[in-house]
């Protein structure tokens, strides 16, 4: 038995740029990409594919070049997750959300030899640019992404997109070893500075397919590109909609109107989003949305009663839940049939959880990390939740001291804090950094913000520690409400539902309203700015006991809203 050789026919690197060639020779003449009046088909977007690796080759990007871009979801972004790895280089996509400071550490600390800008984010980038001059970082070559079907003119420097493509032949690297690296992302910095994490060909190519399985994605799918490609990829649906030969459906930007535009005009059966943008097409909903739409959701938890809310209007939700260094979703919320009977709102908690894992991670589980053991499967236990398989990030980019550290005795540590019920389904419960320790109790800050969003008025919710004399910590709560409750909600509104809802010792001792939550640049809510608002809260209260006003509690460039509200010190 073990004579026998692995060979070229049956042994071979696996890579995701197989399902470009793949659909390239199965579904030539599909549909691909629609983008407003662009239209390419699976033929048509292999050869652009073809031609980018070409390109790439003849301004000198070779093996492990770190190749950048800065766009939307428009087809050259697309294209990129192949072209670039066809070239045998990196592709690291940045958010576009960041600012230029942000954009030039990537930039720099990537080594990034070339960027590609859509011309939207040319300001941005120049931005970047002047930063990484001013310290006399060798910047990257760029070349500007013009508008496709009505270009713009707008350009930084000679290149553009279009042109280098049709200046290029045909080229494809071949993948050696499928553990070379295929993509650099960097996390959100929703606790810490963001990281630089590496992807490997293998990794990529199973995290794919094992998130196509599970989340039941079949032949031809017609996928919106709400989710940002920017973000791990597409959550891998990058490569996974050439690998179901479905179509992309390519938008600029995720307004609702475009969206729902995108949706009627185009029968999209799936997507992609973080639960914030629930919130928007819940605000923007027209009249006559029915058809049914497969929703992925994830990168933060769903509370159940959004779930229950964006269901009603057709949009059939998965909940995943993931991060960065596991190349997207780790696990699925995956259904079960039998779970159908239960009363609606069960059924948004029983979906609320975080799941299962993905077919390619070997294992999951929740530890105790000091000693490695496992925490009983019951529901209440809690633990760090650690993963390990092939969806795992090689590592940090020149990195090694925090490469060391996310890795323990085989497991990837992920940070977050979680149960696992009897069934086997993990339940998150917080980031080890956001459990509030009051009294010797863990209050899980998720939980609370669960009660929270059941209030019909509540919009957004989230709760973090209070600095307190006698307990430690206290939870405080920051909330935005709906248009109605802004003229109708109080605190005290607001403390009396958790009281109805919750054990006394959890109840938020405070109640902040704002006019919206400051989000990271993927949409995370920033607690960490919040917390610093709630220890504000702390320091005046020990101060003066009276009524306070809170004053601009978050000032960052991330905060989109001061308070409007007048929140009582209730300590
Ligand atoms: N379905 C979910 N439910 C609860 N939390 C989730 C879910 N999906 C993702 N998350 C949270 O998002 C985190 C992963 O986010 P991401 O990789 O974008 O960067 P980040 O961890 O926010 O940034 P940084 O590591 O730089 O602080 C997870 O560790 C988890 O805390």
């Amino acid at each position: 038995m073990d004579k026998l050789p692995k060979c070229g026919a049956n042994y071979t690197p696996l890579s995701p740029i197989t399902f470009l060639h793949r659909a390239a020779a199965v579904y030539s003449q599909r549909t691909s990409i629609v983008y407003k009046s662009t239209k390419f088909t699976w033929k048509q977007t292999y050869d652009r594919c073809l031609r980018l690796a070409s390109s790439l080759r003849s301004l000198n990007i070779t093996k492990n070049d770190v190749v950048s871009v800065l766009a939307p979801n428009i087809p050259a972004m697309y294209e990129m997750h192949f072209g670039v790895p066809m070239a045998g280089a990196v592709l690291n996509t940045i958010n576009t959300r960041l600012d230029p400071n942000n954009v030039a550490t990537i930039l720099r600390h990537s080594e990034a030899k070339l960027l590609f800008v859509d011309y939207q984010f040319v300001p941005l980038a120049r931005q970047a640019l002047e930063h990484l001059a001013a310290d006399g970082t060798k910047l990257p070559v760029v070349v500007v992404i013009d508008e496709i079907d009505a270009p713009t003119g707008v350009r930084m420097g000679e290149l553009e997109y279009e042109q280098l493509l049709m200046s290029g032949g045909e080229y494809h690297h071949k993948v050696e070893d499928e553990w070379d690296a295929i993509a650099l992302n960097y996390t959100s910095g929703t606790t810490s500075a963001p990281k630089g994490v590496v992807y490997s060909h293998r990794g990529a190519y199973l995290s794919t397919i094992s998130l196509l399985l599970q989340w039941g994605v079949g032949n031809e799918p017609v996928y919106l590109w709400s989710l940002p490609m920017f973000h791990c990829n597409g959550w891998t649906f990058t490569w996974g909609v050439a690998a179901r030969g479905g179509t992309n459906v390519c938008i600029r930007n995720t307004a609702p109107a475009e969206m729902y535009r995108a949706i009627a005009e185009h029968k999209v059966t799936h997507m992609c989003c973080a639960p914030v943008l629930f919130n928007i097409m819940l605000e923007a909903r027209p009249e006559d949305r029915t058809s049914r739409i497969e929703v992925l959701t994830g990168g933060a938890p769903p509370p159940a009663a959004l779930l229950e809310r964006i269901e009603e209007m057709g949009f059939h939700v998965t909940h995943a839940y993931g991060m960065t260094e596991a190349t997207g979703p780790a696990l699925v919320c995956e259904w079960m049939a039998e779970w159908d009977l239960r009363p609606v709102e069960e059924r948004a908690e029983l979906k609320a959880r975080q799941g299962i894992s993905v077919l390619s991670l070997e294992d999951v589980d929740v530890k105790d990390t000091k000693t490695m053991w496992s925490v009983p499967r019951d529901g209440r236990s809690l633990g760090e939740v650690v993963l390990r398989g092939s969806n795992v990030m090689k590592g940090y980019l020149k990195n090694s001291k925090d490469t060391a550290e996310a890795f323990k005795d085989g497991w990837f540590l992920t940070g977050d804090v979680g149960v696992i019920h009897p069934d086997g389904y993990l339940e998150i419960k917080d980031r080890s950094k956001d459990v509030i320790i009051s009294g010797g109790e863990n209050i899980s800050s998720v939980e609370l913000e669960t009660v929270l969003y059941r209030h019909p008025m509540v919009l957004e919710a989230a709760v973090v520690a209070m600095p307190h004399a006698r307990w430690g910590e206290t939870p405080c709560a920051f909330v935005s409400l709906t248009k109605g409750g802004q003229v109708n909600v109080s605190e005290e509104d607001i403390i009396s539902h958790c009281r109805s809802n919750m054990a006394r010792f959890m109840v938020p001792k405070k109640v902040v309203f704002m006019d919206e939550l400051p989000k990271t640049s993927t949409g995370k809510i920033l607690k960490f700015k919040l917390r610093e608002t709630a220890k504000e809260f702390q320091e005046i209260s020990e101060k003066q006991t009276q009524v306070t006003i809170a004053k601009n509690p978050c000032t960052t460039q991330d905060t989109i809203q001061n308070t409007n509200h007048k929140p009582a010190i209730l300590i």
